[in-house]
């Protein structure tokens, strides 16, 4: 019926020509009512499902007698009287009043006995979504929010750096934070790694109450717990696997009054599930105690995102229930159509957004032809770039996956795979191992997201093409958490588009993380969706065949960002290789485009344009006569991607402009090419030119690129790339770097016995992070005061860990002094100098991204030196990834390595060259061999 609904309309549109505007703005109008029942039809057939599916589990049945009474609630109790807002302002730092003309808390609070369950039959209303008319407040240059005379300020700043151990906030923290606790509902787009957690565990711990937190992944909230406990932070989480008797236990402590919890995870199923859970949200509610609630990857909420879980559409009766708590939703990824289809679910009318770039200045970028030998090359990438660290290898298919991981272990790599084939046991396996660096790399299909809260992934390479810009980016994102240097690589091969289009025609295809296990819908296949597929593989592919222009330009403009190719800073291959490009005028070209998309009537994609103009005989063109246009074939004798460069370059250049909207038909993203009047009258009659780079030996560029690693193209230096960075106030010499290097790996090795101390579910980097340890190396605290200035350490780390830390460093200067006595006279007394030097600097002028690189550098280079100095290697290595303790293994190569080199003994030997009797491996290994 709906398909016959969008051809009838679509029809009608199609051949509208001839009315005039006010009768195409009335059939429009028509269409978007039409579309709205549809989607209203479509969520009521999802919740009837869901009250279904409700009724029949376990969990409903023994706890109460379902009587279904729907009501929708009216639109004025989505409105949100903006005044009210305003004047809460200055004055609400706690709750918001919470006059909720729905709320059934009294019946909820009466009735919960003293397990926390009710004891009378349960009533739940059907979740009727209302359709509202979406209207955002941009927050992010609105000076309000960053003020600091909010009456939290003081409180917020002491907390953030007492106790979670930041000393300043990152972009848009503070004022994400000063909007949701003014009682705003906001939502917020952040990159990957950007802090989006801060902004509603600061407010969580100071505020009264419970914040409630939907969050996708039961491993993410247990992940989020893990760091909140070290933190001394009292939070809970509820799931339907957990045992009963556990999950009766966080009830009643949520149902008494003195409720320890700051902080209650949930999944979207337990919201959509349980009618036990949603009793006692009531009765916080109803107690004033509901401080917030968040939902997190919020992405998932729309079906045009690459996430979309169908769970998450029926959280907007969290808004229904509560209008007056302020609701945070945030994502790391979001197109403009996206971010409209997640406010609307969620029912947040006049929400406050703050976006912030998605630039992630830390990662490198590049595109590599994929040969015949790519595992190869991704061996030789790894070890020359990134050898004994962590990343993630992105295949296509299951079989890749263990392809590739098997190749690389023969290579000598501690790696294994990870996708949907395999049990839930053997995944949890997997990804344990790689959190404890047990294994440093997952070769993996786009299922692999449990444990992406790693902050160390140092690469993540695309063994095949990704499904989509924003997939991509997203995929992208999970290196390089802690804000260091890391490497996303993409092997790039035309088949591999021919797979990825055959298996989205097919609807076959791992899920993401996210929507792992929940049917995409089962329209995942058909019509719009699949167009929208196919649309983001091609854009996918236009990416890759790009051979100039900025990588980073090229996803920021997805997500409707511009972007300073000249602040990518050489970090990605195309900016690296700007030489061999020439520039050529194409304002004809141009012109012609702009012609072709006012003849076509300005209502079809880029990629239709495109086709036509490249005399495209396809059904769809001669559907619409537009093989009889002038311009049919007009850029036929354009080399591939030329044209779409122009076209794209036109919309950069603001002369067309993507009109990306829903579509009127039930809600469908739509994107239609215009013209900007005022920008095409410049082109075409003002004389402007336009000159575009193309790369000047397309074949050259292709083939050569394949010959050498992305490292090596990157940079001589043999470092993948190197970020826009300060140079440090203070140089910090070779001799200085060794003992962080020495202190670094004391701290590792530490970090492991700590970990395993610590006991089940308690990774690495909750306890530190890599950034806080090289922090602590460099710094070289030596009392409890100097440690809690290292980023990262709040007073909780402190008092459960100082002790052992500073007994490390102390232990490590001694020993690394008194090696430097015996090889060197004046060494010790220079270095002691120095380390105290650097300490007192380092206390005015952090420490910067460029030491941070030398530093790694330094690490890397002792590394690698450990494989390129040995023959047999392979065979060795394989022996030391057999060990148990692995990382434990590599600390010993440092010190090792220390030994090898003559740096400290000459004291002018700054290149690190290896002694005439370098011993490259350790004993352990030797005596193995
Ligand atoms: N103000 C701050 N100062 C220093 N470090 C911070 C700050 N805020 C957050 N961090 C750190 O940054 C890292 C990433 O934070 P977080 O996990 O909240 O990112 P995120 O935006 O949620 O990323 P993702 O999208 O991957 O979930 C964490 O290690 C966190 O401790």
């Amino acid at each position: 019926m709906k398909d016959t609904l969008i051809a009838i309309s679509n029809e009608l549109l199609d051949n509208a020509t001839n009315l005039s505007s006010e009768q195409m703005e009335k059939l429009r109008q028509e269409r978007l009512q039409l579309n709205k029942q549809i989607q209203l039809l479509e969520r009521h057939i999802r919740s009837a499902s869901a009250d279904q599916e409700r009724q029949n589990s376990h969990f409903s049945a023994s706890t109460t007698n379902i009587l279904n009474t729907q009501y929708e609630t009216p639109r004025t109790a989505c409105f949100r009287m903006d005044s009210m807002r305003l004047d809460s302002q200055n004055n609400v730092f706690d709750l918001p009043g919470s006059s909720d003309r729905y709320n059934l808390s009294s019946v909820a609070a009466s009735s919960v006995d003293r397990c926390g369950f009710s004891s009378v039959p349960l009533v739940r209303e059907t979740y009727m979504p209302s359709i509202v008319d979406v209207n955002y407040i941009e927050g992010s240059n609105d000076k309000t929010w960053s003020s600091r005379d909010f009456p939290w300020t003081k409180k917020l700043e002491v907390n953030n750096k007492k106790v979670f151990g930041n000393h300043s906030f990152r972009p848009n923290q503070r004022e994400v934070i000063n909007a949701t606790m003014s009682g705003y509902d906001v939502f917020v787009l952040m990159p990957t790694g950007g802090g989006k957690s801060l902004t509603y565990q600061l407010p969580a711990l100071i505020c009264p109450g419970v914040t409630l937190v939907v969050s996708p992944l039961v491993s993410l909230i247990q992940d989020q717990i893990m760091h909140l406990l070290q933190a001394n932070i009292p939070a809970a989480y509820l799931s339907a696997n957990m045992e009963w008797t556990e999950q009766q236990e966080i009830l009643r402590e949520l149902s008494s009054d003195n409720c320890k919890y700051k902080l209650l995870y949930v999944t979207p199923e337990k919201v959509a599930k349980s009618d036990v859970l949603l009793r006692h949200l009531e009765s916080l509610h109803g107690r004033e105690l509901l401080a917030r609630v968040v939902i997190d990857e919020a992405h998932c909420v729309s079906q045009w995102g690459h996430d979309f879980r169908p769970d998450y559409q029926g959280l907007g009766i969290l808004k229904q229930k509560f209008p007056n708590t302020p609701v945070l939703a945030l994502t790391a990824t979001a197109t403009a159509v996206v971010k409209e289809d997640v406010v609307q679910a969620l029912g947040l009318v006049n929400c406050i957004v703050f976006r912030q770039s998605f630039n992630r200045p830390n990662l490198c970028y590049s595109v590599i032809p994929k040969t015949k030998k790519c595992v190869e090359d991704i061996d030789k990438f790894i070890k020359e770039n990134h050898f004994d660290e962590c990343g993630i290898i992105y295949c296509l298919s299951r079989m890749d996956c263990e392809k590739v991981a098997e190749k690389l272990q023969e290579y000598g790599h501690k790696a294994t795979f990870y996708h949907g084939s395999m049990d839930t046991a053997q995944r949890a396996f997997v990804q344990k191992q790689w959190s404890k660096d047990e294994i440093n790399i997952i070769c993996a299909t786009v299922a692999f997201g449990m444990g992406i809260n790693k902050p160390d992934v140092r690469f993540v390479i695309h063994h095949s093409l990704p499904k989509s810009i924003e997939g991509y980016h997203q995929e992208c994102g999970r290196a390089g958490r802690d804000g260091l240097r890391s490497s996303c690589v993409l092997y790039y091969s035309y088949s591999d588009y021919i797979r990825v289009k055959h298996m989205i025609s097919q609807g076959v295809g791992e899920q993401t993380p996210f929507t792992y296990g929940h049917n995409r819908m089962n329209s995942a296949n058909s019509g719009r969706m699949l167009e929208n597929n196919m649309e983001n593989v091609l854009r996918m592919v236009s990416y890759c065949e790009n051979e100039v222009d900025c990588r980073r330009l090229l996803q920021l403009l997805h997500f409707g960002e511009n972007f300073d190719p000249a602040n990518c800073g050489k970090t990605c291959d195309n900016c690296s290789r700007t030489k061999s490009s020439v520039e050529k005028d194409v304002t004809e070209i141009a012109k012609q485009l702009v012609e072709l998309v006012k003849s076509t009537g300005q209502k079809f994609s880029s990629s239709h344009i495109l086709e036509v103009f490249r005399g495209s005989l396809g059904q769809y063109v001669k559907k619409h006569k537009h093989d009889t246009l002038s311009l049919h074939g007009a850029g036929k004798h354009l080399a591939k991607g030329e044209a779409s460069r122009i076209l794209r370059h036109l919309v950069t250049e603001d002369i067309l402009v993507e009109d990306v909207k829903k579509s009127d038909i039930y809600g469908s993203v739509s994107s239609m090419l215009k013209v900007n009047e005022s920008q095409s009258n410049n082109l075409c009659f003002s004389g402007r030119r336009i000159i575009l780079r193309f790369p000047s030996s397309t074949k050259a560029l292709k083939f050569g690129k394949a010959e050498v690693t992305p490292g090596k193209e990157l940079s001589a230096s043999g470092k993948m790339c190197s970020p826009h960075i300060q140079t440090p106030a203070q140089p910090q010499s070779e001799f200085d770097l060794n003992l962080s290097a020495k202190l670094y790996s004391a701290l590792r090795m530490l970090r492991t016995a700590l970990v395993k101390e610590a006991g089940e579910g308690v990774m690495a980097y909750h306890i530190f992070g890599n950034a806080t340890l090289q922090q602590i190396s460099k710094r070289i605290p030596r009392t409890k005061e100097e440690l809690l200035e290292v980023n990262g350490i709040g007073k909780a780390k402190v008092s459960k860990y100082g002790d052992r830390v500073l007994e490390t460093v102390e232990s490590t200067i001694k020993e690394y002094y008194k090696k430097s006595d015996k090889n060197s006279s004046t060494g010790s007394n220079d270095s002691a100098e120095s380390a105290k030097r650097r300490r007192e600097s380092l206390k005015v002028s952090r420490a910067s991204l460029k030491e941070d690189d030398d530093f790694m550098e330094l690490n890397r280079r002792l590394r690698t030196r450990i494989i390129h100095e040995s023959d047999d290697r392979s065979a060795q290595l394989s022996e030391a990834f057999e060990e148990e303790n692995f990382s434990e293994c590599i600390d010993a190569d440092l010190d090792v390595a220390d030994d090898c080199y003559e740096v400290q003994a000459s004291g002018s030997n700054s290149d690190l060259k290896p002694s005439g009797s370098v011993r490259v491996l350790p004993s352990w290994s030797m005596s193995r061999a």
